[in-house]
């Protein structure tokens, strides 16, 4: 029987080589489950699934506290240094099915780095991953995690100035999306409290959506 007092949110990470998938993961789990490296290449070639100790004090639910558990996916690159487009979208698809297929997926992260344009074709090879694994509905279950956000402000940006100069392509795949994103900044605050800003716009977004789940078969 489920335990009305747990919640657990099934996250998928998606995103180009080198994006840092691996590190966001770590971050919203907690820990160090996933290897993060900097390489020239790829660096994760299977998906693997983390899980985060119960959050308590994070939501509450009719007057109760509930405890939040997070699972995360992490993902190979894609496009990847190594394999093919076609195995590393099978090896997705499989793992979304195994670990998803019956619980559902609450949210796929589209991680970005903030300090690379987002124009051309590769860039966009994540976003067809995820709509042609997510189906339809794709633009409710997915939001973007900026990676390297502090480069926005040593140049003098802002997030808001950020996006208003953002390519096309962005702009529309914000639209798409609703707005959902959020950055991620690896300096400054603690790390506790970097997790912490991020799981709560994470649960904002799946709140929103009412907390549907994409299940897999
Ligand atoms: N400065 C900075 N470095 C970051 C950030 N996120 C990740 N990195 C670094 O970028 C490198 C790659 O990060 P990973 O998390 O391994 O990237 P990945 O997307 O999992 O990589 P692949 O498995 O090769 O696709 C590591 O050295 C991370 O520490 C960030 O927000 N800021």
């Amino acid at each position: 029987m489920t335990d009305p007092n747990k919640i657990i949110i099934n996250l998928a990470l998606f995103g180009m080589t080198q994006s840092g998938k691996s590190s966001a993961g770590n971050i919203l789990l907690g820990s160090t489950d996933f290897h993060s490296i900097f390489a020239p290449c790829s660096v994760t070639t299977c998906c693997s699934l983390g899980r985060s100790c119960h959050l308590h004090s994070f939501m509450r639910r009719a007057g109760r506290e509930v405890a939040l558990q997070f699972q995360v996916l992490d993902t190979p690159g894609y496009p990847h240094s190594r394999l093919s487009n076609e195995h590393v979208k099978r090896e997705v698809k499989e793992a979304l099915t195994h670990h998803f297929g019956q619980e559902g997926l609450n949210l796929a992260l589209l991680v970005q780095r903030a300090d690379v344009p987002f124009c051309g074709k590769e860039v966009t090879y994540p976003v067809q991953m995820i709509q042609e694994l997510l189906g339809h509905a794709w633009m409710n279950y997915t939001a973007i995690l900026f990676t390297h956000a502090e480069k926005i402000e040593e140049a003098g940006l802002n997030e808001d100035k950020y996006l208003h100069e953002a390519s096309d392509t962005l702009i529309t795949l914000l639209n798409s999306i609703q707005h959902k994103y959020v950055f991620h900044y690896k300096k400054g605050k603690s790390i506790y409290e970097q997790r912490m800003k991020i799981l709560e716009r994470i649960m904002e977004f799946i709140k929103e959506n009412g907390y549907q789940v994409l299940t897999f078969k």
